[in-house]
């Protein structure tokens, strides 16, 4: 996949190609369906798929929502496109110039002279332009002026619900990860380094890597899950607890993987964690050989869980 900074290249040798817009926190299943589609165009009409991705999350700088979590970095989204088979990446800064864009010049301008846009592949909810004024309906009739065809994707209904990434959110922080992964069509994962902890872990009989948070991206329901943790190249199954680490009267949240069958210092390793399935929540026990049996108990729920997923 090429990917290309609009704010620092200028596009001399530019591509006719077929554009999919969209957020895309997550890539859940709507927008795979939107990538689906521009695949399908992209064999029928020779034009390479596209994405646009925002540097900095738009929703930070629209609703100035500090406390707005993300499911995924862009450097995820980016990967995700690539492993999709999308051929370009076009990056462009949220700012000011781009943020009050008219619809015209963002279609016109922008899609249409700029980057050479030939078709447009959105969801029906999708809005653009200054204070988000444009709608699918917009694109599709200023398109039409410029000659690009806009497709609107149907909204993808789960159960009778519509697949958002807010839904989905909304399952992880309630610890209903099993939903979570449908609607996502994969395991939900967090990316982050291996930091010390209390040293407790070792003591305990299971050494946990504490894996360090990122203020900006979700933290699932506190709870003991099932996990699977990745890094050099390999994929191991782990248990992982997030949570204050009651029995010890923890002041701060954690997320902490015991890793099955492994004995090796991990310490600034970086790690991907996938969420299998949540097992319980954690419990304040008034004796450590009580936390201990607990962790025994998990162990072989984690086992059973682990049977049932190739990795
Ligand atoms: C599978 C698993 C289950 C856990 N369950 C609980 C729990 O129910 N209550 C609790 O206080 N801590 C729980 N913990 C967290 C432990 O207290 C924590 O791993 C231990 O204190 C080690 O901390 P350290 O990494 O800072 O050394 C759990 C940890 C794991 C890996
Ligand atoms: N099976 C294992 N699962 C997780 N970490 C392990 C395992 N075996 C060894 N380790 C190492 O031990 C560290 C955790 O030990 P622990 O006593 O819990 O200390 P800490 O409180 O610093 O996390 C991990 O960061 C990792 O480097």
């Amino acid at each position: 996949m090429k990917i290309i900074d609009l704010n620092l290249n200028n596009l001399d040798n530019k591509e006719e190609n077929i554009i999919v817009l969209g957020n895309f926190d997550g890539f859940h299943m709507g927008h795979l369906s939107l990538i689906k589609k521009a695949l399908m165009l992209e064999k029928e009409t020779g034009y390479l798929t596209s994405c646009l991705l925002f540097k900095e999350h738009s929703n930070k700088l629209i609703n100035s929502d500090n406390n707005f979590k993300f499911l995924m970095s862009n450097q995820d989204k980016i990967q995700m496109l690539d492993e999709l088979h999308i051929k370009i990446a076009f990056l462009i800064s949220f700012d000011e110039n781009f943020m009050k864009l008219s619809k015209e010049n963002f279609v016109g301008n922008f899609l249409h002279k700029k980057l050479g846009v030939k078709s447009i592949v959105v969801g029906e909810d999708y809005t653009f332009a200054y204070k988000s004024s444009g709608t699918s309906k917009d694109l599709q009739e200023i398109g039409d002026k410029c000659n690009i065809k806009t497709y609107i994707a149907k909204d993808v209904l789960f159960n009778g619900t519509k697949v958002s990434s807010s839904l989905i959110r909304e399952k992880i922080k309630t610890g209903d990860i099993k939903s979570a992964n449908e609607l996502l069509t994969r395991p939900y994962f967090i990316k982050g380094k291996v930091v010390h902890g209390k040293a407790r872990g070792k003591k305990l009989g299971f050494p946990t890597a504490n894996i360090e948070i990122n203020e900006n991206y979700l933290i699932a329901k506190d709870g003991v899950y099932t996990t699977i943790i990745e890094f050099g190249q390999k994929k191991y199954l782990s248990m992982t607890s997030i949570g204050f680490n009651p029995t010890f009267n923890g002041n701060r949240i954690t997320i902490e993987s015991h890793i099955l069958d492994f004995n090796e210092d991990i310490y600034n390793t970086e790690v991907k964690l996938y969420f299998l399935q949540r097992l319980r929540s954690n419990i304040k026990f008034n004796k450590i050989q009580s936390l201990i049996d607990q962790m025994k108990k998990d162990l072989i729920e984690t086992k059973k869980i682990g049977k049932l997923y190739k990795f």
